[in-house]
């Protein structure tokens, strides 16, 4: 299941050149006001036709210079800022829209129910919803059109801060038991790091880097459009047991790691978020430490303060000041370790 675009358009006052693929699982659509994300989604799902180019999903021709699907045969199933549910329907009624011109629709309700947690709603009109809980039922009701891509339009830049929060978790749930690619265009470095599997970050018309979330976040030349803050690292981990004392033993890439406060069950993978600033750097192995998660690792690049490490074949990223770099002599090919004094826990 995947979607791969290649596109050009020339707009007065800008050229677009988009190519990138979308394989299953959430991919976000990210660059700042203007660069071309409506624009890519519009070309998609086709309402505007561009200049030349090929969109195919799932081995299925979408546009190239033979073909151009109506937008109503493309599957193509949409969720935007509002909801754009029928206010005079409950939302059983809204949820069952979609079987009036598809067959199979019935038989997927109840599984689509469950998946979003919409069965304590169905009787309800739109209008006596929360934003997150239209925004479900939007996302359901998208479903049962049988899409074979998912596109979401900001689907949570109307929600306040503690309504993204209750969405947020049904989002997670989508992105991992659905198999379809989603396309999820977003403004929010935070939503992006908790949902995206897949980054595709525009800039001016153009795709300026593309790959899985894990790469795109431990690039050092990508920390300031992700914003300082937020640079690090994602790392997958696998619980292996817990210790008489609560702390639960991961292995990840780089080596053993130990969490607190995690429930998961033995063979759960996790994903570890790792802040730059939350690792500091040793060249020899550190003793007497409080830090319970001290990594080798290999120095790859140094750029400032910012060092990107190898940790086995995953990446980290330690912000530290450029006198340390230069006290520790840091240079690509260095031994270090890595400690890491704080890790949050994504589930995967
Ligand atoms: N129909 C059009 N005619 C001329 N220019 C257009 C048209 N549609 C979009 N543009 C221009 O193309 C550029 C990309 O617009 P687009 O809406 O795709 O950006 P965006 O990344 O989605 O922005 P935002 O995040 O603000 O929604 C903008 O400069 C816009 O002015």
């Amino acid at each position: 299941m995947s979607l791969s675009v290649a596109y050009r358009h020339a707009f007065p006052g800008l050229a677009l050149d988009v190519s990138f693929d979308a394989p299953g699982g959430i991919t976000a659509l990210f660059g700042p006001s203007g660069c071309g994300k409506s624009t890519t989604i519009a070309a998609i799902s086709g309402l505007m036709r561009p200049d030349q180019g090929r969109i195919v999903l799932n081995d299925r021709v979408l546009y190239d210079a033979q073909t151009n699907l109506r937008p109503q045969v493309r599957r193509i199933g949409c969720v935007f800022q509002d909801a754009r549910l029928f206010p005079h329907m409950t939302v059983a009624k809204n949820l069952r829209y979609p079987s009036r011109w598809r067959r199979g629709a019935a038989q997927d309700f109840g599984r689509v129910v469950d998946l979003l947690g919409l069965g304590q709603l169905l009787d309800r009109r739109p209008g006596t919803l929360s934003g997150g809980e239209r925004q479900r039922v939007a996302i359901g009701r998208a479903l049962l059109s049988d899409p074979a891509l998912l596109v979401m339009d900001e689907p949570l830049a109307a929600l306040d801060d503690s309504r993204k929060a209750e969405i947020m978790p049904w989002l997670e749930r989508l992105r991992d038991q659905v198999r379809l690619p989603i396309l999820y265009v977003s403004h929010s470095v935070p939503e992006v790091l908790r949902l995206a599997t897949t980054v595709v970050l525009m800039d001016k018309g153009r795709v300026t880097h593309a790959g899985p979330l894990t790469q795109i976040l431990s690039d050092p030349d990508l920390a300031p459009r992700l914003g300082t803050r937020e640079a690090g690292a994602l790392l997958t981990a696998t619980v292996q047991g817990r210790d008489p004392d609560g702390m639960t033993r991961v292995m990840t890439a780089g080596g053993p790691m130990l969490l607190q406060g995690i429930t998961a069950d033995i063979g759960t993978v996790l994903r570890l978020r790792v802040l730059a600033h939350e690792v500091i750097l040793s060249r020899d192995a550190p003793q007497g430490l409080s830090a319970l998660n001290i990594l080798p690792a290999t120095v790859l690049r140094v750029d400032g303060g910012l060092v990107q490490l190898a940790l086995g074949d995953e990446r980290m990223l330690a912000q530290i000041t450029p006198r340390s770099v230069e006290a520790l002599d840091l240079k690509p090919g260095t031994a270090c370790h890595a400690i890491v004094k704080s890790v949050s826990v994504l589930p995967s």
